[in-house]
């Protein structure tokens, strides 16, 4: 755990990388098992459940039985923290409806308008390789119920004896979804891409993931297929200085490095006997956890790195671009106005990270990989997309009709010029007579 000096800008591409194997390690074996799962539906999937899962499933799709017998296994204190989350979600991306879509008069005569329309069929993954993230459903079928978008199918992995973790099965009861497959990883993104006889094809694909079902929903778009963003291994960075706590700093690194060997967590700070503190905090809290071995593993690929000013800190994660920001300082105002890379913050001593990852009402599908320097998290408008009308009556013909001929005309375009002069005659024509 060496702490590193504020690094010139030439270094840090390679300090900051992340250590998950990129879009270029994976393709080629990844596009081999969507082309095997086109042409076999179904069957290539049992191939690869059975390869990667370790378990043969005929049939993929959960039973209502299935969903009856898992509720009786999810303790009462269990479901009243789901419902509780359930219902802070529901009220941060309900209040996400945008009233702005007015009717707007650009012309006497020409209406223009927008109104959002659900997307019909939405693919929602739900990790469960290391963990069952039954958080992650809130997270995605909220919203997606919210949009109105009708076909909703939730694919998640199977755990050894071939069952899904109760949790899931009664958090996806909960939010109303209907159909739920067994089949994660890769698979499960080429089944919804392409839809088998047990998955329907989606056009959009929601959801986070490990390096191989984010590659597999990143090669899912050179199809017909849209997806919400890459949401790969999870990845914390935290500004703190000597205002903060170092057992709590200390805590929230640890809850994103046992995610995965493959998470990084990040401390920035000016003060360093604040990091040392930090450190030696790791050190004592690691031993007792139950994940200690993945923890380890990704404090290992962790930094902890000492700037000279909160404008040098500013600049650094911004270029990082983390999934998740948590600052704890004594001017937390100065990076809610400057840091504008980050999927989602945190701000003061009694915001941890994990509030935002189960129950405070924002979504924990955030871009991962510095894609938070092009993406946004997930919201309610990522299930639905919206349509422009226009509606134009003869007095907006003669308005915009001169314009739009001049501009077809020098475009080459004479068809488009005629659509508009064939209007303007007509109504030359009713002048007339
Ligand atoms: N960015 C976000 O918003 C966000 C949110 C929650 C979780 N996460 C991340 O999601 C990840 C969940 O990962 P997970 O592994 O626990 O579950 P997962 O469901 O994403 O992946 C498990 C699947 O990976 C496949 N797989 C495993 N090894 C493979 C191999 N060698 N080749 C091909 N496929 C293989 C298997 O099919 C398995 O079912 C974690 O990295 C976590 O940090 C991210
Ligand atoms: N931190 C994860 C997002 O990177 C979300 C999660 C789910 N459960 C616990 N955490
Ligand atoms: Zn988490």
């Amino acid at each position: 755990m060496n702490t590193i000096k504020f690094p010139p800008k030439q270094d840090w591409a390679q300090i900051l990388k992340r250590p998950t194997q990129s879009y270029n390690d994976l393709e080629q074996s990844v596009k081999s098992i969507f082309k095997d799962i086109q042409s076999h539906g179904d069957k290539a999937i049992q191939k690869y459940t059975e390869m990667f899962d370790g378990v043969k499933i005929s049939n993929s799709v959960v039973s209502s039985n299935e969903f009856e017998a898992a509720s009786d296994l999810v303790s009462t204190g269990l479901k009243e923290a789901i419902k509780l989350a359930y219902n802070n979600i529901y009220k941060f991306h309900e209040a996400q409806k945008s009233n702005n879509l007015a009717k707007v008069e650009t012309q006497p005569g020409v209406i223009c308008w927008q109104a959002k329309k659900p997307i019909d069929s939405v693919g929602l993954y739900i990790p469960g390789g290391s963990a069952p993230l039954f958080s992650s459903i809130l997270m995605l079928a909220i919203p997606a119920k919210i949009a109105g978008c009708k076909t909703i199918t939730l694919a998640t992995p199977p755990q050894k004896d071939g069952s899904i973790h109760p949790a899931i099965l009664y958090t996806a009861h909960l939010c109303g979804i209907k159909t739920v497959v067994k089949v994660g990883g890769i698979q499960a993104i080429a089944g919804f891409t392409f839809g088998t006889d047990s998955i329907p094809k989606a056009y959009k694909i929601f959801g986070p993931g490990n390096q191989y079902v984010t590659v597999a929903k990143q090669v899912a778009t050179t199809f017909d297929v849209a997806i919400d963003m890459p949401a790969g291994p999870s990845e914390l960075l935290v500004m703190a200085d000597e205002t903060a706590k170092p057992s709590f700093v200390a805590s929230d690194l640890l809850s994103q490095a046992e995610h995965g060997k493959d998470s990084q967590v990040i401390l920035v700070s000016t003060d360093n006997s604040f990091i040392e503190a930090v450190k030696l905090e790791i050190e004592a809290q690691i031993e007792v956890l139950p994940r200690v071995e993945i923890a380890e593993a990704a404090i290992s690929n962790s930094k902890f790195i000492l700037v000279n000013s909160f404008n040098e800190a500013a600049e650094l994660i911004n270029n990082y671009a983390p999934e998740h920001f948590i600052v704890a300082t004594k001017d937390n105002n100065f990076f809610i106005d400057h840091i504008h890379n980050a999927g989602s913050v945190f701000i003061g001593d009694f915001t941890p990270e994990s509030a935002g990852d189960y129950a405070s009402g924002t979504n924990h599908t955030l871009p991962t990989n510095a894609y938070a320097k092009q993406y946004s998290g997930v919201n309610l408008d990522a299930f639905m997309k919206t349509i422009t009308y226009q509606e134009i009556n003869q007095t907006g013909i003669k308005n915009i009709g001169v314009a739009v001929e001049l501009m077809a005309e020098a475009e080459g375009l004479q068809a488009h010029k005629n659509a508009m002069s064939k209007r303007l005659e007509a109504i030359k024509e009713s002048v007339k007579s």
